[in-house]
Order: structure tokens, then sequence, then C-alpha cells
């Protein structure tokens, strides 16, 4: 007779350690039940993975499940599961059925990455058994300190429990304590104890696996051999036996009996781990030696048919020689070795084993993922040295189980002070797709309305990734066309006003807080032009606000009856709200089609999940890159290189970038739109990301790049696929940025060097309201219309010279490998003076080989500003102010738009200052001949 057969005889149910799909599809389960008497099925993380990860028939369903919507690889990695088990519960019903719910069971393990945490567990476990829906589910709850009180929790709810990664003798007293009392909590409710089933699962080989190492160890060096040698391959039989007995005490007397009266069933002992690893042992030790009445023997296919073939089921064997098995146990404590301590590391490394299978399954998973579904490339160039250092940090990450702890909101991520305040943006993605019909009902109402110009008036975040939403989308036929004010600068206004028509133009007033400054006197003087044009009944009607409710913009909009509101999420700050209301309302106005931008930005977002180890995680590879090169190797200056299509990416990068990390002495500088030069002009102090959008490219960045990776930069080079897909990648850089701070080791959602200017430049626009005036400084020196403008110490470092150029040169000349040069510019950003200060920085960038900046004032106080000013004092500052040549005045207050950017201007200098930073002003009477003349001193100062 089939020895397998034979167990039933003998009061064990075999059971199989094994699932994969063709076993149940193709019908040797089936099979099985009816040749070798089979009573039930186990699975655990590990043999999904070799399942899921490597058996080629999940593919199909794989595929057909990722093309049905968007799951991230959790979601993927449970369908399959899922599926699995319950076509195994299927299948094993019948013996459900016809064992009274004794045997038949299947079971499936709760995500070992929860073994730690008892609610967590709970919830997982009631989630899965729901998922499952099946009389016949064991869920897997691992018997940690942790687990004990989730098992009693669970069963009490009259779910059926298999209790893993059992190892110890008094655990075991403990888990059976824990199933008694859960059952007696049911029965106290009314429930019917007769349907639950449990199993506790006795862990075999993996004991003698430690403890004949430390036995050899012992024997290797020196130890009394032949007392030694007989206990190799006893420990675990032995521990099994002493917990069988453990088992028949605590199943009988009259507590048990009283809930067997009411048809509970005995929490059997069930044997794990019983494949032998070490092949010297006969292949079915674990099996012929642990036979025992009301036991479960769970068995992987080859020791289930080694069984089969060569097995001897002698009744009562776990049973025979109980006192010589506690000797074995008392002569290992004798020699040294603790078994307590030998359970206690297993169950530690049994939760790693299991969590270690799981990463490499979702991994897997992830990675089939990828390759299904449009999602932006990346590729990472880096030498040995960074290379080694990132695998270092990354494994570290996935031991912790920092991703998951990152989207879970733990702010010990970070610097455990306010983040887990700050994390909205993570999920933003899914809750908007909620709001499209919102959005799109919006954009018919521009559309229909008439408009024919939108004009976002906002800052920073409000207003830089609309920018790169309308640049890189481009004019859409039908829509109106989209124009942004992000300065003070009265020209820059005009030139605006000039391209508006105020009658077909929609005003976005975009602000979160709804205190900024700007903003708010943007609406100010464009509300007044407005009731100009179209009169005092009409004009909110060309005004749509977006900022977070309760702010005082959004009393304004309401009080003025603004055609739209619409919110922005309290938890997600502005450099991180582009996916939000900020960018999607602009978005819509512009024609673009939202859902669709949504649903391709969510599959980065779901590749970059929680579920997602960080080896196949984008926003973590990333992350990773930019924290490490900075910290580890001094790469700090994160340089951007972008095709000419999405190019705008840069300026929204800039901000996510510096504004997220500068701070507290450190930090990644973003260097944005600086013209290519020869791999000698840069030092080893860069990062290059080059993000080309396709059929976009250009020979020419192209080879830069390559010659740059061949010269040993680090590299990154990401791919958007489409213009469509841009949102994969502000999703993929909020999630570097977020990591890239953790590894840093700063807050990357606070910006408490952004402030200092604002209380600068309030305290002077204050002065004028006041009716005051400019405070009036000297120049050190002037020449042809420009005047340079010093701070004592930083004069003091200029000393005396007779030339602009002189000057020029003396303080740029402060600049050292690893610093960088910003020219920070209060003039109006248009492409002349661009092309003019670019000019400026590329020879500064040449002769100095320092990585340069340039920013347009007060756009850049929203962004890099907090860099400048609380990153590292790496920064060499060139400030440009200048006369305007026509003023604005700005309406219901008493100072114009010049004055407050002079004021801004004059508070962004006194920070620096005080920051110890390396500035000097130079201010010019004519914007464009103040220009040339700096360019001429540059050029002569380093020719
Ligand atoms: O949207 P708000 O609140 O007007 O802020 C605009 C910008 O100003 C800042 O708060 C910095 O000054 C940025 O973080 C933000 O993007
Ligand atoms: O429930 C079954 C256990 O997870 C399995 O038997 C563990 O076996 P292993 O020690 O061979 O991994």
């Amino acid at each position: 007779m089939n020895p397998l057969k034979q167990l039933a005889e003998t009061g064990q149910a075999p059971w199989l350690d094994f699932v994969q799909r063709e076993l149940i599809e193709g019908g040797d389960l089936a099979m099985m039940i009816k040749r070798d008497g089979l009573k039930g099925v186990t699975s655990n993380p590990s043999i999904f993975e070799k399942a899921i990860a490597h058996a080629p028939e999940y593919t199909k369903e794989f595929e057909r499940y990722v093309h049905s919507g968007d799951h991230e690889p959790m979601a993927i990695y449970e369908h399959l599961a899922i599926g699995d088990i319950k076509a195994a519960a299927d299948v094993l019903l019948p013996v459900y059925h016809e064992t009274k719910g004794r045997d038949g069971y299947i079971s499936l393990e709760v995500s070992p990455y929860l073994a730690l945490d008892t609610e967590a567990t709970v919830n997982e476990a009631r989630r899965l058994h729901k998922a499952v829906g099946k009389p016949n589910l064991m869920v897997k709850v691992p018997a940690t300190n942790a687990g004990i009180p989730a098992i009693r929790t669970l069963i009490g709810e009259g779910i059926s429990i298999n209790v893993t990664l059992l190892f110890a003798v008094p655990v075991y007293e403990q888990v059976a304590r824990a199933y008694i009392e859960g059952l007696e909590h049911f029965a106290s409710k009314g429930g019917d104890i007769s349907k639950i089933g449990s199993v506790a699962s006795f862990f075999v080989s993996r004991i003698d696996n430690v403890i004949d190492k430390q036995l050899q160890d012992k024997i290797d060096a020196g130890g009394d051999a032949a007392a030694l040698k007989p206990l190799l391959g006893k420990a675990a039989i032995a521990n099994a036996k002493v917990a069988y007995a453990a088992y028949k005490k605590w199943f009988s007397g009259a507590k048990w009996q009283a809930l067997e009266a009411k048809g509970a069933h005995t929490q059997r002992l069930l044997w794990a781990s019983t494949s032998v690893k070490n092949p010297a042992y006969p292949d079915t030790l674990y099996v012929e030696t642990l036979i025992g009445r009301d036991t479960v023997n769970t068995m992987p296919p080859a020791t289930m048919d080694a069984f089969r073939d060569h097995g001897k089921a002698t009744p009562d064997a776990v049973e025979q020689d109980l006192a010589g098995g506690i000797d074995i146990l008392k002569s290992l404590e004798t020699h040294g070795i603790s078994l307590e301590k030998v359970t206690i590391d297993l169950v530690a490394d049994g939760v790693r084993q299991f969590a270690n299978a799981f990463d490499q399954l979702l991994g897997a998973v992830a990675k089939k993922r990828t390759a299904l579904i449009d999602l932006n490339g990346a590729e990472i160039e880096a030498d040995a040295a960074l290379h080694a250092a990132i695998e270092k940090t990354a494994k570290r990450w996935l031991a912790e189980g920092t991703i998951r702890k990152l989207w879970a909101g733990d702010k010990s991520v970070w610097t455990g002070t306010d983040e887990d305040k700050w994390l909205g943006w993570l999920t933003i993605v899914g809750e908007e797709h909620t709001h499209v019909a919102t959005l799109e009902r919006f954009a018919k109402a521009i559309r229909e309305g008439g408009f024919k110009h939108v004009a976002l008036l906002g800052m920073g975040g409000s207003s830089l990734g609309p920018e790169v939403l309308a640049r890189s989308f481009g004019h859409r036929d039908g829509w109106p066309e989209f124009h942004m004010l992000d300065s003070t600068d009265p020209a820059q206004i005009a030139t605006l006003e000039s391209k508006l028509d105020l009658k077909t133009t929609m005003f976005i007033v975009s602000s979160k807080s709804g205190s900024t400054l700007e903003p708010n006197i943007f609406l100010a003087y464009f509300k007044a032009r407005m009731i100009e044009t179209v009169g005092q009944g009409d004009w909110a009607r060309h005004f749509t606000a977006v900022t977070d409710p309760g702010s005082a913009m959004e009393h304004v909009a309401k009080h003025d009856h603004f055609a739209h509101l619409f919110h922005g999420v309290k938890s997600i700050g502005g450099r991180y709200s582009v996916l939000s209301k900020f960018g999607l309302v602009p978005a819509a106005a512009m024609g673009i089609d939202v859902a669709n931008f949504l649903a391709l930005t969510s599959h980065m977002v779901k590749s970059c999940s929680a579920s997602v180890p960080v080896d196949q995680n984008p926003g973590a590879q990333l992350g990773l890159l930019l924290g490490v090169a900075a910290k580890e190797f001094k790469r700090d200056k994160v340089t951007i290189i972008a095709s000419p299509k999405i190019a705008d990416l840069g300026a929204w990068l800039e901000q996510l970038i510096a504004e997220s990390t500068g701070k507290q002495g450190h930090g990644l500088v973003p260097i944005d739109a600086e013209p290519l030069g020869d791999a000698a002009v840069y030092g080893h102090d860069r990062v290059f990301a080059y993000l080309c959008l396709k059929g976009d490219e250009q020979a020419k960045q192209a080879a830069h790049v390559a010659a740059l990776a061949k010269a040993g930069h680090p590299v990154v080079r990401i791919t958007v696929n489409d213009v469509a897909q841009i949102g994969q990648e502000f999703f993929r850089w909020e999630m570097a940025t977020a990591i890239a701070g953790a590894i840093i080791g700063i807050n990357p959602f606070d910006q408490p060097d952004v402030e200092a200017s604002k209380i600068k430049t309030r305290a002077l626009t204050d002065a004028y309201e006041k009716g005051g005036s400019a405070p009036h400084d000297e120049p050190l020196f002037h020449e042809h219309g420009v005047a340079i403008f010093a701070d004592p110490k930083n004069a003091a470092a200029l000393g005396t010279h007779t030339t602009l150029a002189a000057y020029l040169k003396q303080h740029f000349n402060r600049a050292d490998a690893g610093d960088y040069i910003a020219i920070l510019a209060y003039i109006e950003r248009n492409g002349s003076h661009m092309a003019a200060l670019e000019q400026i920085r590329t020879h500064l960038r040449n002769t100095r080989k320092v990585a340069t900046c340039l920013g347009f004032g007060p756009r850049f106080l929203h962004s890099t500003g907090q860099a400048y000013k609380g990153g590292p004092n790496s920064g060499v500052f060139l400030q440009i102010t200048t006369d305007d040549a026509k003023d604005i005045p700005v309406p219901g207050h008493a100072y114009s738009f010049s004055q407050v950017k002079a004021a801004q201007a004059e508070g962004d200098l006194s920070v620096l200052v005080e920051r110890d930073r390396r500035v000097i002003r130079v201010h010019f009477q004519n914007v464009q001949h103040g220009l040339e003349a700096l360019h001429k001193a540059i050029i002569h100062a380093y020719h």
C-alpha cells in the first residue's frame, strides 16, 4: 500500500507543502487526494516566489490582469496567489466536508512584512480571509511576540489559523493557550467553534540545520567528538517529541473537554520544514520519525515522493523514547548549545527569510509589470565606487523596509519632525482620478466661455508645474493660450498684459497658502484692469482661484464670486502639488486630457509603491543615486539636461530639489539650463540627469552626455516615452527627492529659510506703506551706469580696484572647486536677457570650472532661494538689480511693483549676507546697457 495512504491509519494527515497553478489546473492535486490520501496544502512566501516568479503558467493571467487596469505589484501578486488559493480550496473542499472541517485546508500566509505588528497582522488576516472567502482557508500567522495576540484575536473571530514559524516548545504553549482562549471567546459570542480549524506549524529541519552546525564547529574545534557526534541530526526530532507531549497535555482535561463538547477541534501540531537540508540524512527522516496521532506533516513534493516510494509508516513514532529526546536536549545544553537561543534566532531569521522571498517575488512581479506598461525608462551609469555605495544603502533600505515605512507615513524615515503631515502627494494621483469629471466640466466652461487666454498668477509650486505642462504639451487647437506671471518686475507685467485680450482672458490665481504677496498683488492689479475693461458686474467671471481650504484667497474668491474655486490638499506642500489641482486645473484649461494624463502618471506611482523593492523602484533608484552621490561623494550639483520640448521641466525640478533638500547647511544644488560644455569644464561635484522626450533627441546633447559618462561622471538617462507621460517624471522626482532628503538627513517638506527673506521684504514694503522710502546705500564703485554694492565683510574681501572687471574677477575668484556661482537677476525674464546672462554664465563656468545657476527674481525666491540661503555655503552670488524704465502702482497699496521688487532683492541680499554668503550686488541704470557692460567686464576679467 502507498505509505502515504497508510499515514491515515496512524492518525496523521499528509499535507503538501507546495502550490503552483499547474498542479491545480492540471489535475495533479485532485489526483494526489485520491492516490495519496492527501488532506491539505500549505504555502509560504518562498513557495509563491518560486511559482509566480519562475513558472511559465502565470504569464497569461499576469498579462491579462495588468492590462485590465493599473495594479501595483502587491495587487498583482495577490490576484495570482489568491486565484491559486481559491482554486486549491475548491479542490480540497470535499476533503474538508468529509473530515468535518478537520482537514481539507489550504494555507495562505500574511505578509511577512507585518510579522512584528499585531494590529497590522490582524487586519491583514481579516482581509485575506475575506478576499479568499472559502471555509477551508487557513490564514498563516507567525508565532512572533506580535503574532501570538493576533492569533488569539483572529481565532476569537472564527478565522481558521495556521500558526507558522514555531520552533520552541514554550512558545508553542503560548500558542496553544492563545488558541484555547480564542475559542472560548468565539464560543462566548455564540460562534460555532466546530467551524474553526487550526494547526501549529512546528519547523523541524531548520533546527537541525543550525544545531548541527554548532555541533560541528565544536567538533572541529577539538571538542569531545564522542559525545557530540551522536547529537548530530537529533535535536529537531527530540524537540518535536517534547512538543507533542505538550500538545497532549494542552488538549486534554476538563477545560479542553468543555470546548470539545461544543465541537472544537484540537489545534494539531503540523510538522513543517520536513525536507532534509543535509543530504547525508535519509530523505524521509522528518516524516518517519514524526508520525503521531492527530498530527499533520506537510511535505514538499520531493519528500512526499520519497515517502511514497520507500517510506515506513510506523504508528506513534513521535511518542517513542520521549525520555531519550529530553536527554538529547539536556545534552545540548551541557555542551553549551542553547536551544532557546537557537529557536529565538530562527524565528527572526524565518521572518527575514520570508521577507526576502517576498522582496524577490515582488521584485520579479514589478519587473514583469514594467515590461507590460507604458513607463518612462531610466538608466543609471556610475563608477564602481558610487555603484557599490548605492548598493549598500539599497540593501539597508530593503532590509529595513524603508520604502514601506515611507508610504506608511513614518516620519522616522527623515528627521522625525512632522514629515508625516506632508505626504499627501503620495496618493493624490488616485484621488484626483475621482475628480476628473469636475475638471472636465471646468475645461468645457473655459472652452465654451469664449476664453482665448488663460493667465496663471502664482509663484513657485503654484506656477512652475503648469508652465512645464504648457510648454511641453504646447498650444492645443481650439483651446486658450496659456500665460504665466511669477514676477513683480513691472516690465514683465506689462509684457504679459500686452499679450492678453482681457475680455477673453481667464485668470487663474494660484496660491496654496493664499497669503503669498505676489499672487495677491497680481490679483489686485488685474482685478482693477478687468473692472476697467468689462465693468464691476462682470470682472469676477474672469477669475478662478486654486488655493487650500480655509485660506484668505478662498475667502476672497467666495466673497467676490469668482467663476471657479478649486481646493488644494493641505498635506501637500507647494513644490509637490503639480499632480493636485494646482497642476490639473491649468492643465484642464489648456485642453490637456486630464484623465489620460493621470492614468499614465499612475503607472509611475504604482511603480514606486510600497510593494516595489528598492532595486525595481524607479523613484528609489533615482533618490538613492542623488542622496548617496551628494552625501558620500560630494557630488551635490544635480545638473539637468533636457531635450528642447521638455526643457521647462528643469525649472520645476530646480524648485523641487533645491527647496526640498537645501537646508541646515546640506542639500543638492540643481543646475538647470546651463549650456553644454566639454567634459573638462566640469568638476567632480556633479551628477547629470538627462531627460529626453522620445522623438526629441538631439545628437549634440546625446554625444555630450555620452562624453560625460565616459569621463566618469554619474549620469542618469531618463526617456520620456510621450509628452503625455511627463506626469511620471513629476512623481518619480518627487519620490526621488523625498528619498534623497532622507539620505542627506533633512526634512524635505519644509522651507525654513524662505521665510527669513520674506520677513525682511515685508519690513521694507511696510515702510513704503507708511510713506517711507528705500534705504540708500553707497556703491563701492561705479562705471558706465553699473554700480557695485557690498556689505562690509564682502567689500573687505574684494579690496579696492579701479575697474568693474577687476571687482568682478576678485569676487568670482572666490569660487573654488566644488563651489557654484549663481546669478540672481531682478530683471524681466525674457529671451534677450536670458541669452545675455547665459553668455556670462557660460564664460564663468568655462573659466572658473564651477557649476553655475541663473535665477530671475523674485521667481527664484520661491524655488532655489531656499538652498542658496539654507544649503551648503558653497555659492558665490551676483545679485543684479536695475532702475525700472516704467513702474506700475499696486492698487490698494502705497507701493509700486518696482518698489516691491526692490524690497525683495534687498531682503534676499541681507539674508544672504546674514548667512555669511559670498555675495555682491550690481545695479544697472539701464538694464540693456548694464547687461552689455557686465558681459564686457566678465570677458575682460577672464579672457
Ligand atoms: O502657493 P503659495 O502658498 O502661494 O506658495 C508659493 C511658493 O512659495 C513658497 O512657499 C516659498 O516661498 C513655495 O514653497 C511655494 O511653492
Ligand atoms: O508551512 C510550511 C513551511 O512554511 C515550510 O514547511 C517551511 O519549510 P522550509 O524550512 O523547508 O523552508
